[in-house]
């Protein structure tokens, strides 16, 4: 029975999630944040999904010798080790647009009700207090909001509460003016926005530049009429000097999504009226759930299946377009062929594209060249997150070039391999028909039409008549049967390159046989799959 990937669903993930997964995976469940049962979970998975709660560092993604994939269900991945993974060859997502609507709206909830008092008036009145006085706010409208950081969370903030009538100024050092003016938004530098605004929002990533980046130092720049919103993360806001602004009077209020340690249950900010919290509610709603579930199987699905992963963070390429993804397989095993026709990793490797394929953004297909170059040599896994790293470590160098020219086919990828010892080895392939079948089409600068898939098989000998019988011969006798084979001459006609598609791997004894009868001074397999 073939074994379905092992899908390990560490936190609450929805249903929706869970559906889109499918019924090819072996979905097990585990609760993330019990290490001492996470860590032996893991040891056969293939892929896990998680939320914030499960920490994926590099002890975790060790004990996931299988593990292909890291999922987010959601945005943000502080509780992943990024280069740990790309290291180990993990691909590592997340669902960058699943809760953003969700995340602006509760922060158009926390600014309301920071200038509103909605849930302290709520709480006192439950308890029996009528104080109209006590809680007495102040309009949005005409108020300037402040926006630190305008990407997927901050823009949406802008444009939701230029309806309120605010005035909305950001501040980001890497967008464009003109993003902001889309948004609606003046860009000022961080000093000045800060003077200048009555209710500060942040929507930043955490950083080493971002931790602790509205602190004392940001406090003493502000109106003390200033009120401070915070759903991104907890260390952007400096939690102690807020306490100590808010206290003194510095700061009028602050609304609080996330903190610097999750859970918090008993920070001192919770003893203040003037403090609006929240337990990390940003992406709670059904809708946001079912968008981050469904996004990250999808993530799962994809990059289990070899395919492109949009959501992708540590791999090493830009856009893949439609067309371009058939050409990912191809390419690899474009890679295989030249290793093991080589007997090794070259010193530089350079794919050519060439026809209608030359046109388009092409790094995803550097990347399928290198993992098919390298892991018939190396020791642990090799995908397309981590070939420019092993790369690196054994001194391979790589580069694509293109040209508009396609020579006998629409398009076609050409490796070619500069070997330490100063050969050159070529391998061209295209796809062809409907189905876009690949094949190889050039190999050693020998020109074929064989189908590249499969088991394949090759011998370069002196041609003679009879050489194909007695290779085929020697396969017979091992029982395997060729399913399709093509012989090229070099253009000298001296020497002969015959290509076999055969239904299993050839024994290496049988080949050492057929290159003895045919003189050959070079037989290579090249295996099914890695
Ligand atoms: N409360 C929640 O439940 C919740 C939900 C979703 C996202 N988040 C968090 O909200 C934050 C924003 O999410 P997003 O999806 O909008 O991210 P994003 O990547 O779309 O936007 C972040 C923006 O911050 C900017 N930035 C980075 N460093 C900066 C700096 N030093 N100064 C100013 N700007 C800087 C970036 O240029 C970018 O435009 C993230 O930390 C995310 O994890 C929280
Ligand atoms: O609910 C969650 O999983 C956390 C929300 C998440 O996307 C975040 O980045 O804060």
């Amino acid at each position: 029975m073939t074994r379905h990937p092992v899908v390990l669903i560490a936190e609450e993930l929805s249903p929706a999630g869970v559906e889109a997964l499918g019924t090819d995976v072996d979905v097990r469940r585990v609760d993330g944040s019990d290490r001492a049962a996470l860590l032996p979970a893991l040891a056969d998975a293939d892929a896990v999904l998680v939320r914030g709660a499960t920490l994926m560092d590099r002890e975790a993604i060790a004990a996931g010798p299988r593990l292909k994939v890291i999922a987010r269900a959601g945005a943000g991945l502080d509780n992943v080790d990024i280069p740990a993974a790309t290291e180990a060859g993990v691909l590592v997502a997340d669902a960058p647009a699943s809760d953003v609507t969700s995340t602006a709206e509760l922060t158009v909830g926390l600014l309301l009700a920071v200038a509103r008092n909605i849930s302290q008036a709520d709480a006192a009145l439950k308890n029996g207090s009528w104080q109209r006085a006590r809680w007495s706010g102040v309009e949005l409208s005409g108020k300037v909001l402040g926006v630190v950081g305008l990407g997927r969370t901050g823009s949406l903030v802008a444009r939701l509460m230029a309806a309120f009538g605010m005035d909305v100024v950001a501040h980001d050092p890497y967008v464009t003016a003109a993003h902001a003016s889309a948004t609606g938004v003046r860009l000022l530098p961080l000093d000045e926005l800060l003077a200048r605004c009555d209710f500060l929002t942040v929507h930043l990533p955490r950083t080493p530049e971002t931790t602790g980046l509205i602190g004392f130092d940001s406090f003493r720049r502000m109106k003390p009429s200033v009120r401070v919103v915070n759903a991104a993360r907890g260390s952007v806001v400096d939690e102690n000097e807020l306490y100590a602004a808010l206290k003194e009077g510095r700061v009028a209020g602050a609304a609080l999504d996330v903190y610097a340690g999750e859970p918090c249950t008993d920070s001192p900010l919770f003893t203040l009226d003037n403090v609006v919290a929240t337990p990390h509610l940003g992406a709670s709603t059904g809708e946001a759930q079912e968008r981050a579930g469904i996004d990250a199987a999808n993530s799962v699905l994809l990059a289990l299946a070899g395919e492109h992963v949009p959501d992708a963070v540590n791999v090493q390429c830009g856009p893949v377009p439609e067309a371009m993804r058939p050409w990912l397989p191809l390419t690899e095993r474009l890679g295989r062929v030249l290793t093991r026709a080589a007997g090794g990793v070259p010193a530089r490797l350079e794919v050519r594209l060439r026809g209608e394929i030359a046109g388009l953004p092409a790094g995803a297909l550097e990347l399928a060249a290198l993992k098919g170059v390298l892991e018939q040599t190396a020791t642990g896994a090799v995908s397309r997150v981590n070939a420019p790293l092993l790369a690196g470590r054994c001194g391979l160098t790589s580069r694509l070039t293109a040209s508009q020219d396609g020579g006998a086919q629409r398009s076609a990828a050409t490796l070619r391999g500069v070997f330490p010892d100063g050969r050159i080895v070529t391998v061209t392939g295209t796809l062809t028909g409907v189905r876009l079948q690949p094949k190889l089409v050039e190999v050693l600068g020998h020109e074929l039409e064989l189908p590249l898939s499969g088991d394949l098989t090759f011998l370069r000998y002196p041609d003679r008549p009879g050489a194909v019988g007695l290779i085929g011969g020697e396969f017979a006798a091992e029982g395997v049967d060729i399913a399709a084979m093509q012989i090229s001459r070099d253009p000298s006609g001296t020497t002969a390159l015959a290509g076999f598609c055969v239904d299993a791997p050839v024994p290496s004894t049988a080949l050492d046989r057929a290159a003895i009868s045919v003189g050959a001074d070079l037989a290579w397999r090249v295996p099914a799959t890695g």
